[in-house]
């Protein structure tokens, strides 16, 4: 794991609790969570678990019904969320009008207006469609377009709720592009997937299961369990949540189980390449 020392994020035992008398559910319960500047933190979870809760509080999109969140960032806005659906975002007739909208919202001087427009439709590649109708998008293009408008307004840290998950694969590695742009810039990204070949270029993972962290720690502990104890027959917290790992994983899995000691533990095929390279 990468080590990090500039604190983030700090949620100090945050709980949020939907409905109100007899209705109620609790979404996050008790949820102590450090993120530092610069990491890529993924969170994963089956479905109903929280995560869309928890992004929404670091986004400060919804109060804690308990606890609270420190936002050490010192740009404004702090925090910008991209959601799973590219459409939920889009609200007007043409590109260059919805990237412009956040903007004017923020309150950003216009004469600084299609500088930041143009840079921010320029990084994800959508600069030559600045007139083109929005509907006319792929959704790809669309989800592009939404990192665009939070790239506009420059926040440290960025939220991705499912962001790739209605993208077909060309898309998906598009919009992965640019947001291993915008970590390796030193932006700060929570990304929350359910897809675990994404795993391979997170800092950290968090696992949920009913409204709590279950797991906190690397993408190689989180599908191998603990390495000094590597044993196929241990359950890891991967297997534990029910996921089923990535192509890569199950086949080293294999390799370490038939004796072949693969070091490090490798998470993406490029990795596991270099490890059986190395034996
Ligand atoms: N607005 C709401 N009102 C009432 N209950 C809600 C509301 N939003 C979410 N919930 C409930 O809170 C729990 C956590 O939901 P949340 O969407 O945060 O989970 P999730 O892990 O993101 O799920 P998914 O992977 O399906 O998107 C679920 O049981 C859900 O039904």
């Amino acid at each position: 794991m990468n080590s990090f020392c500039d604190p983030m994020i700090d949620l100090n035992d945050i709980a949020v609790t939907y409905g109100a008398e007899d209705q109620t559910k609790s979404a996050l319960l008790s949820i102590r969570l450090s993120i530092e500047s610069g990491e890529w933190i993924a969170i994963v979870g089956s479905n109903g678990c929280g995560k869309s809760t928890l992004a929404k509080v670091i986004a400060g999109l919804i109060r804690p019904s308990s606890g609270h969140m420190i936002c050490h960032a010192e740009s404004s806005p702090a925090v910008q969320l991209v959601f799973q659906n590219p459409e939920t975002q889009i609200v007007r007739e043409t590109v260059y009008e919805d990237i412009c909208f956040g903007l004017e919202n923020f309150g950003i001087p216009q004469e600084r207006i299609e500088l930041r427009a143009m840079d921010a439709l320029r990084r994800v590649g959508l600069d030559g469609r600045k007139y083109d109708r929005t509907a006319t998008l792929s959704g790809g293009q669309k989800q592009l377009l939404n990192i665009a408008g939070c790239l506009a307004l420059n926040p440290s840290v960025y939220v991705f709720d499912e962001s790739t998950s209605m993208l077909d694969p060309l898309s998906r590695q598009s919009v992965l592009h640019v947001v291993r742009e915008l970590h390796r810039q030193g932006r700060t990204i929570v990304w929350i997937t359910q897809l675990l070949d994404e795993l391979a270029w997170c800092d950290r993972v968090i696992g949920m299961e009913e409204g709590t962290i279950v797991f906190d720690g690397s993408k190689q502990s989180f599908f191998y369990g603990d390495e000094a104890s590597w044993d196929r027959s241990a359950p890891n917290p991967c297997d534990r949540l029910g996921f089923v790992p990535p192509f890569t994983v199950q086949t080293a899995r294999v390799l370490l189980a038939s004796g072949y000691a693969l070091r490090p533990l490798p998470v993406s095929p490029d990795e596991l390449s270099k490890a059986v390279g190395a034996l």
